[in-house]
């Protein structure tokens, strides 16, 4: 039934998902094989299987079992991995588009880092500029439209509304951030809005990527340590302009779970 309405793209579905669990099977294998209870884990799976072993000499797996171990690493990739990419893609979307804001973070990236030094957290206060551009995109990028539905637990009322027991809600993450009495020409990209007079950092709870609450994003902290230096080491090392000079691509996004830029060309020039 299904694959007469998504055209046969369930099934292939299935498959793939069959595939990477199979994958992710055989790195588990092989870490079986090498693990020492003893020591230190080496990674997340080994710390798993450390809590597995320890909890089978108390007969009390709960849900510590292979199979739970297998879907959070399934999780974890899928969850981590595309989210912080297109996020990234997104923001060289918008260097491309805003060849002055680029140029800005340049100019503070030499002035503070050099273009020889590593970049590390304990850099990024000192980045004000960046952080901003960071936020600006993070509120304008809306990476996931329809956020993760939940149930509603008990009844609710909220600003006059009734929200019975068992509705599921779906937060509307760019209701706020696309606010344009919030955030005056909303779709313009201006990273000035987080900066106040002296040029400091200011920092928006508004602005709700990882959306908020007990099943906010699990990875909040790392994917923001990600970007910063992901972005900031991309833009240290490398300009980025139009594939065809003048030819800028047009922001435009495929929306399917996440909102992802249409595919787009561009040269990478290193800043020697
Ligand atoms: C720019 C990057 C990211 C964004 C914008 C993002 C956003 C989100 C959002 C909106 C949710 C749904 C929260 C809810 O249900 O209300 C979520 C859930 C989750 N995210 Fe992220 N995420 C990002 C990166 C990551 C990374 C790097 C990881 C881990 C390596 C991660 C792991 C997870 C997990 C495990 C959940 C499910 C949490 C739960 O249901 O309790 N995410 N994320």
């Amino acid at each position: 039934m299904l694959d007469r309405i998504f055209g046969g793209g369930y099934k292939k579905g299935l498959e793939k998902n069959d595939e990477i669990l199979e994958f992710l099977r055989k790195e588990v294998d092989e870490h079986k094989k090498t693990i020492d209870y003893e020591n230190e884990p080496r990674d997340y799976i080994d710390a798993f299987l450390k809590e597995m072993h320890r909890r089978e000499k108390e007969n009390n797996l709960e849900e510590f079992t292979e199979h739970q171990l297998l879907i959070s690493i399934y999780d974890l990739f899928s969850a981590g991995l595309d989210t912080t990419a297109t996020t990234s893609r997104t923001f060289i979307l918008y260097m491309l588009n805003y060849p002055e804001i680029q140029a800005k973070i340049h100019s503070e990236l030499d002035d503070v880092i050099g273009r020889e030094n590593s970049i590390t957290m304990s850099d990024q206060s000192r980045l004000p500029y960046l952080n901003a551009a960071i936020q600006e995109l993070q509120r304008i990028a809306v990476l996931l439209p329809l956020g993760v539905q939940h149930i509603v637990l008990e009844d609710v009322n909220m600003e006059g509304y009734k929200i019975p027991k068992g509705t599921t809600v779906v937060p509307q993450f760019q209701s706020v951030h696309l606010d344009e009495e919030l955030y005056p020409n909303p779709e313009l990209f201006d990273p000035e809005r987080h900066l106040d007079k002296n040029g400091a950092f200011i920092k928006d709870d508004r602005i709700i990527p990882f959306s908020l609450g007990k099943r906010a994003c699990l990875g909040e902290s790392l994917a923001k340590m990600e970007l910063f230096l992901f972005l900031s080491h991309l833009l240290q090392k490398f300009e980025f302009r139009p594939e065809i000079s003048g030819k800028i691509p047009p922001i435009e996004y495929n929306t399917v779970f996440l909102r992802s830029p249409k595919a787009f060309k561009c040269c990478a020039f290193p800043r020697n």
